[in-house]
């Protein structure tokens, strides 16, 4: 669990985060959501310790990360996993070199037990046959899966993605998405996503978080989006036609 309190940061005297309290669930997939330029990014290096905040503190499991030593920093930060925008993928290496990748920096393992554990993680990611393989000969779907491999081989306690979807087709956004909630359950991870997707949104928006203008303008699930009289979620989640219809069609049928 991630709680956060009364989070700022501003670059050069302009405010960007100002003052977000929430809490990110353990085993839960929570989503932020807003505009272009809300914070949503800030927000997350923050979460990662890339960035460090003007005041207010993250608490990871109930250490302080602004309290810890460096080396205790260093640590915890070993206990995060990231799935970036785009995958990110050393192009020079194969999906084995990829996914060991981390081991080999940080893991204190022999040789056959780092092998073992790129087996584990590629045949959890339904890759176990792409081991050879170079990111330019394999799908974005897969290229993503490769990505996920790699942030969950070190067994992270908390794992963030920054627009998992990106540049996939829906169908694959969706098997994405489904793979992303199915190992943060399976391990109990505490999962951050930062998302434009609406289509995640609806799918595994256990806990959302809505940014405007970094400031909290709502939290909620994705049932309690259905329901909210927000006007400025509404406006951003609804402003497709689409979602528009399927949220009359919801009501409808509550009512
Ligand atoms: N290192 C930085 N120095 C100065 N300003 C920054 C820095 N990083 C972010 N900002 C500013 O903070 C604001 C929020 O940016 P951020 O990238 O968090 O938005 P976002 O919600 O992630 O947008 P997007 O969805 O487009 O990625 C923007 O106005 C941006 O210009």
């Amino acid at each position: 669990m991630i709680e956060v309190k009364d989070l700022h940061k501003a670059f050069d005297g302009s405010p960007v985060l100002k003052g977000i309290s929430t809490v990110f669930e353990k085993g839960k997939t929570n989503l932020i959501i807003g505009q272009s330029g809300s914070g949503k990014t800030v927000f997350m290096k923050c979460l990662l310790g890339l960035i460090i905040p003007d005041s207010g503190t993250i608490c990871y499991e109930g250490q302080i990360y602004s309290q810890l030593t460096p080396e205790q920093q260093r640590d915890l930060r070993q206990e995060m996993g990231m799935v970036f925008q785009g995958s990110a993928l050393f192009d020079s290496m194969t999906v084995e070199g990829n996914v060991m990748f981390p081991l080999e920096m940080f893991a204190r393992q022999s040789r056959s037990e780092m092998q073992d554990r790129v087996e584990f993680v590629l045949r959890r990611v339904n890759l176990a046959d792409a081991h050879k393989k170079y990111p330019a000969e394999i799908s974005g779907g897969m290229q993503k899966r490769v990505a996920i491999a790699r942030a969950i081989v070190m067994n992270p306690k908390y794992l963030f993605c920054d627009e998992p979807n990106s540049g996939l087709d829906p169908r694959t956004a969706i098997l994405i998405d489904n793979l992303i909630q199915e190992i943060t359950r399976e391990y109990n991870i505490t999962t951050v996503i930062n998302t434009h997707d609406m289509n995640s949104v609806m799918e595994i928006g256990e806990k959302i978080v809505f940014l405007k203008d970094g400031i909290k303008e709502w939290e909620g699930t994705n049932r309690d989006i259905f329901r909210t009289d927000n006007e400025a979620v509404s406006n951003f989640v609804y402003s497709s036609e689409l979602f528009k219809k399927v949220r009359q069609m919801y009501l409808e049928e509550r009512d």
